[in-house]
């Protein structure tokens, strides 16, 4: 078979690079000298992102995939468990504004949608939707773990994903590729990229290395995007005129002790031109204020975060990092993806890019294409899936901004502006005032966020929904009653039993997990 694909060349090694090595080499390459080969190539002078310490449950199948365990992920890479997002402020402002996002879907919901049933009865008891449908928030609210010491490895209670130190991951990783998985690591720069006559990438040229072939290309080079703008030229489709924040700032904020709570859940508070994350992982506290530069100004910016994190991360000092948010018109080009903030970047609201590097690469590794026939037609498989992709997820993104009741500044009254609300999101909230958001409304099989995320975003936001034709009586209320009994028992109980967060990873980094 002429252009057999053997030779994959990723040029990148920040978590994209990385990710994409270390799961193709996983699930590709043997010790057969003609089988497939991995080389990865990065600049020593060109730093990586650094940042993005919030991924999905996902990862916890990226990791088992690549061969990583458990116990040796969070002592690494000073990980810990995320249950979810906590959202504060970004209803009404008020003190008690405050929603969970929790990643455990609402209780059988394969047999019931709650929703209706939570409007009618649990809403006036005070009972937040999160609280009424699943035990999660309330484990989150206690600080408490999503399973226990003698859970084996990446299994939970309840479901769970991870925060971590960025920059230990992409250490982890390198190193596990390199010494367990055959990946060939190049330290140097690309200084051009060649191309055969009919257009495919035939090779690389670094500085030190001379020329390096290959047959696949992926382009993690993040925004330099080195192929797929650099060589192919395609556009960059912009997404600023939905999703205003255009700026980040960075602040590492160590704790007031080194016995303090680590929180399991993304805090993310909302400010006058943006929002706030806060991430707990079991030495420090990573904290970043994402704001529109229109809204406000880069030193009042850094006042707000300063504000937020008081005293104790005063000495800490400031990374502000640029925020295009849009992404590629096309993703896979003749041999080139782009994987990672090469193919876009929107902001780190929902901690969905990893998951978008995990996506890409699954599609990459699990069916890496045999020739170049059968990569045009993964192409355009891929280009669809990515383009719809994109287009969902900043709708799920302004959908948190679109809800707010905030008139306090021009940031939030401008979010609610009907021109800067995509068309589809549109349609589908009209829909959803009558019906609550159902599988039925998602029927790509790998959706990125589902009906429950969009259920637990609109709910917790106070979303005017009129349910009263739903059926109220009968059957399905008996079973509402009793999911809503059940889940009031197991959210007793999971805080009854679980450790505290903090507790369960000092036991980890001593002990260990059980091996899978
Ligand atoms: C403020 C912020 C917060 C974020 N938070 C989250 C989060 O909570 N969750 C989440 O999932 N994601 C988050 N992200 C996104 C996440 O950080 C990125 O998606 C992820 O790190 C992937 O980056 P990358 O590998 O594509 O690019 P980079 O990390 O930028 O790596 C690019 C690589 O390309 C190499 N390179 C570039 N040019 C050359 C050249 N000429 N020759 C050789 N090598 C070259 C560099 O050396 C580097 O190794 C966040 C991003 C930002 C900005």
């Amino acid at each position: 078979m002429t252009n057999r694909i053997k030779h994959i060349v990723i040029v990148g090694g920040g978590s994209a690079g990385w990710i994409a090595a270390a799961r193709i080499a996983a699930k590709n390459c043997t010790d057969d000298p003609d089988g497939v080969h991995v080389t990865l190539v990065e600049s020593a002078a060109i730093g990586t992102i650094g940042v993005g310490e919030g991924t999905w449950p996902t990862m916890r199948n990226t990791l088992k995939k690549i061969g990583i365990s458990e116990t040796e992920f969070i002592r690494q890479c000073d990980g810990a468990f995320k249950q979810g997002a906590k959202f504060v402020g970004w209803t009404d402002g008020t003190p008690q504004d405050g929603y969970y996002h929790p990643l455990n879907p609402p209780h059988a919901a394969t047999q019931i949608d709650l929703s209706s049933h939570w409007i009618r009865t649990r809403i006036k008891e005070g009972l937040d939707f999160a609280d009424a449908v699943d035990f999660q928030a309330a484990l989150c609210e206690a600080g408490r773990a999503p399973k226990s010491i003698t859970t084996p490895e990446y299994g939970g209670l309840a479901n769970y994903a991870y925060h971590l130190d960025a920059v230990k991951f992409a250490k982890l990783l390198s190193e596990f590729s390199v010494q367990k998985l055959g990946v060939r690591h190049v330290v140097d720069d690309v200084t051009s990229i060649n191309q055969s006559e009919d257009g495919y990438i035939s090779s690389i040229e670094t500085k030190l290395h001379g020329t390096i072939a290959g047959d696949l290309f992926l382009d993690c080079s993040g925004f330099a995007a080195l192929m797929i703008e650099g060589v192919y030229g395609v556009p960059f489709v912009p997404c600023n005129d939905i999703l205003f924040a255009d700026h980040a700032l960075a602040l590492q904020v160590p704790y007031e002790r080194d016995d303090a709570p680590v929180a399991t859940h993304t805090i993310s508070t909302a400010q006058d031109a943006g929002w706030i994350w806060d991430i707990g992982l079991p030495t420090r506290r990573g904290t970043g204020y994402v704001y529109s530069s229109n809204h406000t100004s880069h030193d009042e910016a850094e006042a707000t975060l300063r504000r937020y994190v008081g005293v104790i991360g005063a000495e800490g000092s400031t990374r502000r990092i640029k925020i295009r948010a849009g992404h590629r018109e096309t993703f896979w080009v003749k041999n080139c993806v782009a994987v990672g903030l090469s193919n876009g970047f929107l902001e780190p609201l929902e901690a969905s890019a990893l998951m978008l590097i995990e996506t890409a690469v699954d599609f990459v590794a699990d069916r890496l294409p045999e020739n170049r026939d059968s990569m045009t037609v993964l192409s355009k498989q891929f280009n669809a899936a990515f383009t719809h992709h994109w287009e969902r997820i900043i709708e799920f993104l302004k959908l948190h901004y679109v809800l707010t009741k905030r008139d306090d500044t021009a940031f939030w009254r401008d979010n609610r502006n009907p021109g800067s609300i995509p068309e589809g999101l549109k349609e589908r909230l009209e829909l959803w005032r009558y019906h609550p958001p159902s599988v039925q409304d998602f029927p790509y099989h790998k959706e990125i966020f589902s009906w429950p995320s969009y259920q637990y975003v609109m709910h917790g936001m106070g979303f005017e929904a009129d349910y009263a034709a739903l059926p109220s009586s009968g059957p399905d209320e008996q079973l509402a009653k009793h999911c809503f009994a059940t889940v009031a028992q197991s959210r007793q109980k999971s805080v009854a039993e679980m450790p505290m967060h903090r507790e369960l990873l000092n036991k980890i980094n001593q002990y260990g997990l059980q091996p899978v």
